[in-house]
């Protein structure tokens, strides 16, 4: 009765043309040909997409997709999540088959985050071709990586996951700002039941785009180097230079989408097969090395 990892993500955006040479160009994701002026559908992987990119009026996170493993674990966790008196949306069949599953209710969190809790692993029939040459996205069962979405209610959100959704605690940290709180922000990385470290994290922070991050992971450290590469000689800003994380030990850097959200692209994330066999931990220092922030405007 849980989520087993991110299926995919919805943007808003202005630019659509900004995002497809983005998209293709720099992060290596394959527009699909139903890709027209009002949506672009990017590929990861086998599936049919895993990013959709909506033409509005403005740039912003729309909704993160979670999947359930099949239709008997999606509907108890509906159940589980009508109980509790979550208010529950029913995709309409378009809808259904716009999304690329087989069963859909949308809602959000308790910081007004929007999900849409899913089920069905549509399988596209024809290979993923990266136009930039990456040789794959680490998906499969464990997602194509993670979202790190905002909350001015950290306790709440985090047993919402925990509690309706059947997420476990990976790691638990506090981040430190210049002026900032003394007991510093929260940040809470959440496994679904897949292998990968953590599905969701939430944190403390204001988000204007609506998204503090999304990650997707690569083979190799050479994966990582050619797109920052790609990012630098686009011109996007880097969002933090490389790192190696402390909790579950990615090599990554961020670099900002059209949307204004950042995009974490790393390589080596630790995987658990069973859940049981590890205690969350508490980090103390977020990084191992690197990842110097610059946020920006
Ligand atoms: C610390 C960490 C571990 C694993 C991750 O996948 C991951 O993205 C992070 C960094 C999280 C976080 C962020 O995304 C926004 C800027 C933050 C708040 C910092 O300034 C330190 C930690 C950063
Ligand atoms: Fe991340």
């Amino acid at each position: 009765m849980a989520v087993r990892s991110l299926a995919y993500i919805r943007v808003e955006t202005r630019d659509l043309a900004a995002w497809r040479s983005f998209a293709e160009g720099v992060v290596g994701a394959a527009a699909t040909p139903d890709s027209n002026e009002e949506r672009l559908l990017l590929r990861l992987d086998g599936r049919p997409w895993r990013f959709c990119i909506e033409k509005g009026e403005q740039d912003r996170y729309l909704c993160a997709g979670l999947e359930c493993p099949d239709e008997a674990q999606w509907q108890a966790t509906v159940d589980r999540l009508a109980k509790a008196g979550v208010a529950l949306e029913q995709a309409d069949a378009a809808t259904i088959a716009q999304r690329h599953v087989r069963g859909m209710v949308s809602l959000a969190d308790p910081a007004g985050n929007r999900i849409e809790l899913v089920w069905g692993n549509v399988v596209a029939g024809t290979p993923f071709v990266s136009p930039a040459g990456v040789p794959a996205f680490v998906t499969g069962e464990m997602g194509f990586g993670h979202v790190v979405v905002p909350t001015n209610c950290y306790d709440e959100t985090r047993r919402f996951y925990k509690e309706l959704l059947g997420f476990g605690d990976s790691d638990e940290m506090r981040v430190f700002f210049p002026g900032g709180p003394e007991q510093g922000l929260g940040m809470s990385f959440m496994h679904a039941t897949g292998p990968r470290h953590h599905t969701v994290a939430v944190g403390e922070f204001p988000a204007p785009s609506g998204l503090i991050h999304t990650m997707v992971e690569v083979p190799s450290i050479d994966d990582v180097g050619l797109a920052l590469d790609r990012a630098q000689a686009a011109g996007v800003h880097i969002s933090s230079t490389l790192g190696r994380h402390t909790n579950d030990k990615m090599i990554s850097f961020y670099m900002r989408t059209p949307s204004g959200f950042d995009i974490e692209f790393g390589c080596g994330g630790a995987q658990t097969a069973d859940w049981t066999t590890v205690t969350p931990t508490f980090t103390i220092k977020e990084d191992l090395w690197g990842h110097t922030w610059d946020f920006g405007t």
